[in-house]
């Protein structure tokens, strides 16, 4: 039985990324491609870089032996020749913020193609997940334009591709961007007086569209892989005519170009090394719930969860509309709602900007999103939850009960309590990591993590999994067991007492697992929380940072900042990580 039941933490991080365009914590990675947009200091185009990179990361591929494929070894292949460019450096910059414990870089690195594809109109490639990340550079083999026809079909036959797939597949990804003066000198003379590099580009739209096709079949193209002088560099020429132009006939038409694409590009984001099991396509869920926590607040103990539901783009939210949350104790003589349950309509709306993602923006939706706030008797606690959506329309309400039962909270022994954990950002530090290790020098943030204990359960040890996958450079990830100890600076309150433990990290995206011990061995846990917001979390304004950047990612702070002010917050903070780090490295 595949039907998506909650929680499917890898799932909502996935449907998060591909329809909201953001990672959990709310920042985005659509909004550096979306809407088809291209780098304010190079003038490439985004979408391009990130279709290109894809394939090179992909097209090492052997089929014979299942090895490589889209497996994120690229990040460490820039090196290379057949890997040379800003663009590349400037996609990897783009991309390291949002690997997770769920989402591998090389899922990320497909996303990026379904992006670039969908937000330059071409169609939508079906996304799947579960890509597993190599942690070294794998053999080479991309193609390069100087090699012969027979290497290339030799190549692609290796990957997996027969000749008519590889005219397909090089025409849907030639019909973004072009060549650069700044890699091709010799095909493409430099602009005079000025270090932006000089396009040129392999048809006359930036759009994802058939007239890369349509122009080589009529002669008119300009593509320099076709026409150059330097008849050697012409590789698009030999790959296209390879068949007799069959394959190009065949792609001439706007829908004929559309579907081969989606089918040929779909093979490349999934060609991956033997063994790795993708998930199912990921599709739009319809009423998502999300970012649901039992914890406190200002000393109110809480309950947060939040229901997204779909929106027909460019109509109004029905002002009608009751949003109602309803949920079961979990102790005494209600339990399980034996009794009464509880409700509450008490939410604030937040309705997303139609913008967040490509692929949800093509089919024809955006979000609203309603988040609850309850508070709860912790002596009752709570044990399953569901939502009622009344439009007040005659028809009655509809629930929304995860397939049934309702949506279950797992356990209320141990919670993770954001706003008493806080973290601090450390310069030129040389701290040590916990367990030894290099020390930590530049920039490095400690978390303090805060975590309340239900009484009674007498745990023999509680501790923290702390996570970080993205760290620049794409070391192998951060992850670290800490013990939280009893922290008596903090009054227990309502039946709870609270650990804390402190850990460095100079990742981009901690993420901590809890777990709680109990004395009867039962361990209870709460899963990949994020960090992002805690209490203290520093608001650094934009002003800080612009002087410090010289990277890719300089260029799309100003892009992080869409969307709320909520959003631009964490998208500052995150981009002064990145802008400072490159400094200290360059
Ligand atoms: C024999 C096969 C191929 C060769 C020799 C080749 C070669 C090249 C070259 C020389 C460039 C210009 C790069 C620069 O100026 O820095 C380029 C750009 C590009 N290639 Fe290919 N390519 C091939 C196949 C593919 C395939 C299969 C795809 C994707 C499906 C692809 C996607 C792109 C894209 C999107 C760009 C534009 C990048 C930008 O504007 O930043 N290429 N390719």
């Amino acid at each position: 039985d595949d039907t998506y039941r909650w929680p499917s933490p890898q799932y909502d991080q996935l449907e998060a990324l591909l329809y909201e365009g953001r990672r959990g914590d709310g920042s985005s990675l659509a909004s550096l491609v979306h809407p088809c947009r291209f780098r304010p200091d190079t003038n490439a185009s985004i979408a391009a870089e990130w279709v290109r990179f894809a394939f090179h990361d992909m097209s090492t591929y052997d089929a014979s032996n299942g090895t490589g494929g889209l497996d994120g070894s690229i990040a460490y292949e820039l090196g290379r020749p057949e890997n040379f460019g800003a663009g590349f450096t400037s996609t990897l910059s783009d991309f390291e913020v949002y690997p997770n414990k769920y989402v591998s870089r090389a899922d990320i690195i497909a996303l990026g193609a379904v992006f670039g594809t969908a937000t330059c109109g071409g169609p939508i490639i079906p996304y799947r997940g579960g890509r597993v990340d190599a942690w070294t550079a794998g053999p080479g083999g991309v193609p390069e334009p100087h090699q012969d026809l027979q290497t290339h079909k030799d190549m692609f036959t290796r990957a997996g591709f027969s000749t008519a797939e590889m005219i397909q597949l090089t025409a849907c990804g030639h019909t973004l961007g072009g060549l650069r003066s700044t890699d091709f000198p010799n095909l493409v003379p430099p602009a005079p007086n000025t270090a932006v590099p000089n396009f040129a580009n392999f048809d006359t739209t930036t759009k994802f569209d058939n007239v890369v096709v349509t122009q080589y079949l009529d002669g008119t193209t300009q593509n320099p892989l076709v026409v150059s002088s330097n008849q050697t560099m012409r590789s698009d020429l030999r790959i296209f005519s390879a068949d007799s132009n069959d394959t190009m006939h065949s792609l001439a038409t706007a829908d004929a170009f559309a579907s081969t694409c989606q089918d040929i590009l779909t093979r490349m984001i999934n060609t991956v090394p033997h063994g790795v099991a993708l998930t199912n396509d990921i599709t739009l869920l319809p009423a998502k719930v999300h970012d649901v926590q039992l914890t406190f607040e200002r000393g109110v103990f809480v309950f947060k969860a939040s229901l997204r539901l779909l929106q027909v783009l460019n109509t109004p939210v029905n002002k009608q509309r009751a949003v109602k949350i309803f949920w079961c104790d979990r102790y005494g003589a209600n339990q399980d709602c034996k009794g009464n349950n509880r409700s509450s309509t008490f939410a604030s709306k937040l309705e997303e900007d139609p913008n967040l993602s490509p692929v949800t923006q093509r089919q024809g939706y955006s979000f609203v999103n309603y988040n609850f706030v309850v508070p709860v008797d912790a002596s009752k606690s709570i044990s399953k939850f569901w939502f009622e959506v009344d439009e007040n329309d005659g028809k009655g309400p509809t629930a929304y009960k995860n397939g049934g039962d309702g949506y279950p909270v797992a356990q209320d022994q141990v919670l993770f309590v954001p706003t008493l954990s806080k973290s601090v950002l450390h310069q030129n530090s040389t701290l040590h990591r916990r367990g030894g290790g290099k020390p930590i020098t530049g920039l490095v943030k400690e978390y303090t993590i805060v975590a309340a204990v239900r009484d009674g359960s007498n745990p023999s040890r509680v501790y923290m999994d702390a996570l970080d996958v993205a760290i620049s450079g794409f070391p192998s990830p951060f992850n670290t067991a800490v013990d939280l100890k009893p922290n008596s600076d903090i009054t227990p309150s309502q039946g709870y007492s609270f650990y804390s433990g402190t850990v460095m990290d100079t990742g981009f995206q901690l993420t901590v697992d809890i777990h709680s011990i109990a004395a009867d061995g039962t361990t209870y846990t709460e899963d990949f929380r994020q960090t992002a917001f805690l209490d203290n979390t520093p608001y650094l304004a934009p002003t800080n940072v612009t002087s410090s950047g010289k990277s890719s990612s300089s260029s799309s702070w100003s892009w992080r900042l869409a969307g709320d002010t909520h959003l631009a917050q964490l998208a500052v903070s995150g981009s002064v990580v990145v802008g400072v780090m490159l400094s200290t490295l360059l």
